[in-house]
C-alpha cells in the first residue's frame, strides 16, 4: 500500500525526451491501469518507478520519498515472464523469499512458496520444473506468485498478460483481482501496464492514458468500488460501453495524430533531400 506521487516527471534516454512532464498521483492500495500508444513511455515511467532507470528525486516519490533504485518493496512482473532459467520454477519463488526474509530458513520459504503456488492455482507437481518445462501461462503464473510471495505494498505490472492466449490471460486477470481485493484493508497498490482497453476497464480502479513521447497524462477515470465494472456487465452496462468508446475515441485521435506528424516528418524529409539536390545543381551550374 504505497501512494506514488509524479509531479512534472520528465525523463529522456540520452537526447531523446519520452517523459515530457507526467502529473499524477495514486492514492496508496490503487489499481491504475496505464494505456496509451505503443513508445510513449508506459514501461518507463514502470521502469522509473521500479528503479531501473535514474529520476529527479524531486519528481517522483513513492510512499513519500524519492527512488534511489530498485526494491523488494517494488517488484516489477514483465510480460517475458522474468524467470532465473537455470532455476527451478519454484526455486525462483524462494530466492526472492530469500532475499526480502533473511531470518526464515529454506523450509519456511518452501512452506510460503507453495502456499503461492497454490494461490495461483499452479498444480504442486510444476514447483520443481524449470521454466523451459512449462507453458507459457504456467511460467507466468510464477512469475505473478513471486511477485506477490514478497507481500510488497506496491506491485508493478508491465504487459504481464500481452503474450497468453484469450482463455489463459481471462483467468490470470480474475486469479490476480481476486488477490487484489481479498486484502480489504492494506491493498496492494498496483500499476498496471496494458494495450487493452478490456483489460483496464477489468481491473482498474484508475484508468490512465499517455499522450504520445515526451508524453504528459491526457486523460483519467476513476471508479468507485459501486461503479467498477465486473466481468459479467463488461459488454452490456450502458455506462461501461459508452467509456470504452470514449478510450478508444480518445487513442483513435492519437493514432490519426502520430500518423499525420509521421507522415509531415516524411514529407520534410523528402522535401529536404529535394532541396539539397536543387542547390548542388545550381552551385556545379555556377562553377562551369
Ligand atoms: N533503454 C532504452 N534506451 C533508449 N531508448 C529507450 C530505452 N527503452 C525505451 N526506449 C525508447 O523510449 C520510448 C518509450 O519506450 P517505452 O518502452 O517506455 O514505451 P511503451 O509505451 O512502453 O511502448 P510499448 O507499448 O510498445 O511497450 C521509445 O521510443 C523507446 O524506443
Amino acid at each position: 500500500m504505497l501512494e506514488v506521487s509524479a509531479n512534472n516527471l520528465h525523463f529522456a534516454y540520452d537526447s531523446e525526451l519520452v517523459l515530457g512532464g507526467i502529473d499524477y498521483q495514486a492514492k496508496a492500495g490503487k489499481f491504475v491501469c496505464f494505456l496509451g500508444l505503443s513508445g510513449c513511455g508506459k514501461s518507463t515511467l514502470l521502469r522509473l518507478i521500479a528503479g531501473l532507470e535514474k529520476s529527479d528525486p524531486r519528481q517522483l516519490l513513492v510512499g513519500g520519498k524519492p527512488v534511489n533504485g530498485p526494491s523488494l518493496d517494488r517488484p516489477m512482473v514483465f510480460q517475458d515472464y522474468g524467470l532465473f532459467p537455470w532455476m527451478t520454477a519454484g526455486d525462483n519463488i524462494c530466492i526472492a523469499l530469500k532475499q526480502k526474509y533473511k531470518e526464515w530458513d529454506k523450509h519456511k520459504r518452501k512452506e510460503v512458496a507453495l502456499e503461492w503456488v497454490h494461490n495461483l492455482g499452479l498444480d504442486e507437481d510444476l514447483y520443481e520444473k524449470l521454466p523451459m518445462n512449462l507453458s507459457g501461462g504456467q511460467r507466468q503464473r510464477f512469475a505473478v506468485a513471486r511477485a506477490f510471495a514478497l507481500d510488497a505494498p506496491l506491485l508493478l505490472m508491465d504487459e504481464p498478460f500481452g503474450s497468453l492466449d484469450a482463455v489463459t490471460t481471462a483467468l490470470l486477470q480474475d486469479t490476480v483481482l481476486d488477490l487484489w481485493q481479498k486484502e480489504k484493508e492494506n491493498r496492494k497498490t498496483i500499476f498496471f501496464v496494458t494495450h487493452s482497453v478490456d483489460e483496464a476497464l477489468l481491473l482498474a480502479t484508475d484508468i490512465v492514458v499517455m499522450g504520445q513521447a515526451p508524453s504528459k497524462i491526457i486523460y483519467t477515470h476513476s471508479f468507485t468500488e459501486e461503479t467498477k465494472p465486473k466481468r459479467e456487465s463488461l459488454y452490456t452496462d450502458p455506462t461501461v460501453l459508452d467509456l470504452r468508446t470514449l478510450l478508444y475515441k480518445i487513442i483513435n485521435d492519437e493514432i490519426a495524430e502520430k500518423a499525420q506528424r509521421l507522415k509531415a516528418e516524411k514529407a520534410n524529409a523528402l522535401g529536404g533531400k529535394a532541396n539539397t539536390k536543387k542547390s548542388l545543381f545550381f552551385l556545379r551550374r555556377k562553377a562551369s
